[in-house]
This record gives C-alpha cells, structure tokens and sequence, in this order.
C-alpha cells in the first residue's frame, strides 16, 4: 500500500511582483519521507515553505495538505515549524528551556493557566527526545546555538506533529555540532516516525540523511531519492549552482 499523501504540490507557480519566483513546481511528500530542500539564495526555498504553511496564499496550482486543499485544511497542530531564527536569543533572555517548551503547548491548553503535570512529562519526554532533559531549568540565552536549536526542535514535538518542517536549523550552529543535529533528525525520522521537510544550504553531510533530495532553483531541478543524488556528477551541480561548486564524494 502506498503511504499517506502527507504534502502535494501540484504546478505551483508563484511571483511576489512581476517576475516568478517559483515555476511549475511538482512535488510530493509522503510518511515517513526525510526530504531536504537544497538551493542557493534566493532561490525560492523559504518561499516554498511558507506557502505550505500558508503564510503565502497560493497563486497558481493547487496545495494539499493530508489530502485536503490548503485553503480547508485546519488541523495547523499536525504540523511542526522550527524557523531560521530560532537559535538566536541572547545570553540572559528570561525564559527557561522549560518554560520554552511548555509554549509549544500553548494551542492545546490555552495561555498555560492549567500546566498540570502531564504537561510537565509533555515536555519532560519532547526533551528527552532532543537528548536536552538535563537543561530543563536552565536560561534559554545560556545555551549554545546548537542547543537551543535542540530545545526549538523539543518546542515544535511537544504537540506531536507528524510532519516537521525545518528551514535552515543550523545557522549558527558550530560546524562540530552540525553532524550531531543531523544524527539527531535522522533518529527522529527512523525511530519516531516523523516526516520531516529540511531547508538547507548545506549540501554535504544531509545526504546520507535524508531518504529524498529536492534542488531547487526557482523550478524543481531534481527530486529523487539521496542515493540517485549522489550519482549526480559534480558538473551537473556546478551548472545548478553557477559558480558555487559544491562537492558531493560520499564513501559508501
Ligand atoms: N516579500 C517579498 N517581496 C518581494 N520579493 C521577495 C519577497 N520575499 C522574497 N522575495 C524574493 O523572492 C526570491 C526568493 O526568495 P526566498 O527567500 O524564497 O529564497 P531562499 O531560497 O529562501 O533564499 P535564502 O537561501 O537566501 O534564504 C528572491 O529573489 C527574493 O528577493
């Protein structure tokens, strides 16, 4: 049996003024799929993601979202978002990670006036999952980058999403730490289930991580699973790219 249809998008064209900045795009996304989304700037990812979250009205085509059109879709709680400004809290900003979780919580039981234990666990396991259950009373603004992003991540699973989408999660995370966070995402997406969708520039480490690849560049150049994508040859990817070469040697 084919999985479910978690994303669908179908000849999604899409312009901010005259010209498009996304044409005729293709796509779909099912269960348990991990898709990255590589592109250089400016070439259409970020806004990719926000007309699947519906922050940008569909133009031209057609969205589904779990098989329902976007414009009817209401269940917003099955899908979890992690932005690319998550990690940025100065050291000292007042909330604890904790405190940081439990707002992830706060569709479900409404401005925290009833945060009763089971909540605390809520948050306690969503934690446990980012491998962060040792940080729950500290500062926010204390962490390092990658460790806000980890408790960002925790924030986005504590309503239980089944889909998480991720736009550039590790901007300001250490290069040393980068391959730990993919590790990470890789064990959510085996272990946990979790369809996830991730935005990146980062073209080397996540192959090996995600079951599909997606290069964007104002249309959909390639979208195959990773290991056809390691096939592809350096010289296809500098035409892609221009002059941003990017080299792509796995050992397997
Ligand atoms: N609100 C806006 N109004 C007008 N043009 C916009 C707007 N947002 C983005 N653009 C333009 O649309 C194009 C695609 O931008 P987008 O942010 O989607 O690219 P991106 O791939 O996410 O880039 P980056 O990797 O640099 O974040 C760019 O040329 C950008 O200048």
């Amino acid at each position: 049996m084919m999985k479910e249809e978690i994303i669908k998008l179908d000849h999604i064209t899409y312009k901010y003024e005259q010209e498009d900045v996304l044409e005729d795009i293709n796509l779909t996304v099912r269960e348990g799929d991990f898709l990255t989304i590589v592109g250089p700037n400016g070439s259409g990812k970020s806004t990719l993601l926000k007309l699947i979250l519906g922050i940008n009205r569909v133009q031209q085509g057609e969205i589904y979202l779990f098989g329902e059109k976007i414009n009817r879709f209401k269940n917003w709680e099955r899908i979890g978002y992690v932005s690319q400004k998550a990690n940025s809290f100065n050291s000292g900003f007042p909330a604890t990670v904790e405190e940081v979780v439990a707002s992830g919580l706060t569709k479900k039981i409404g401005l925290f006036r009833f945060y009763k234990k089971k909540h605390r666990e809520k948050v306690f396991q969503a934690l446990k999952e980012v491998g962060m259950e040792n940080f729950l009373h500290r500062t926010i603004g204390d962490l390092s980058g990658g460790q806000q992003q980890r408790v960002f991540i925790a924030r986005a699973l504590v309503s239980d999403p089944e889909l998480l989408i991720l736009d550039e999660p590790t901007v300001g995370v250490d290069v040393r730490n980068v391959s730990n966070f993919y590790d990470l995402l890789f064990e959510l997406n085996r272990n946990l289930g979790l369809t996830l969708i991730l935005v990146t520039h980062d073209t080397g480490t996540i192959t090996e991580k995600a079951t599909h690849i997606a290069c964007l560049n104002k249309q959909l150049h390639f979208h195959g699973d990773s290991y056809e994508y390691e096939e592809l040859n350096n010289q296809d990817m500098s035409a892609f790219y221009g002059h941003d070469v990017y080299t792509l040697k796995h050992d397997h």
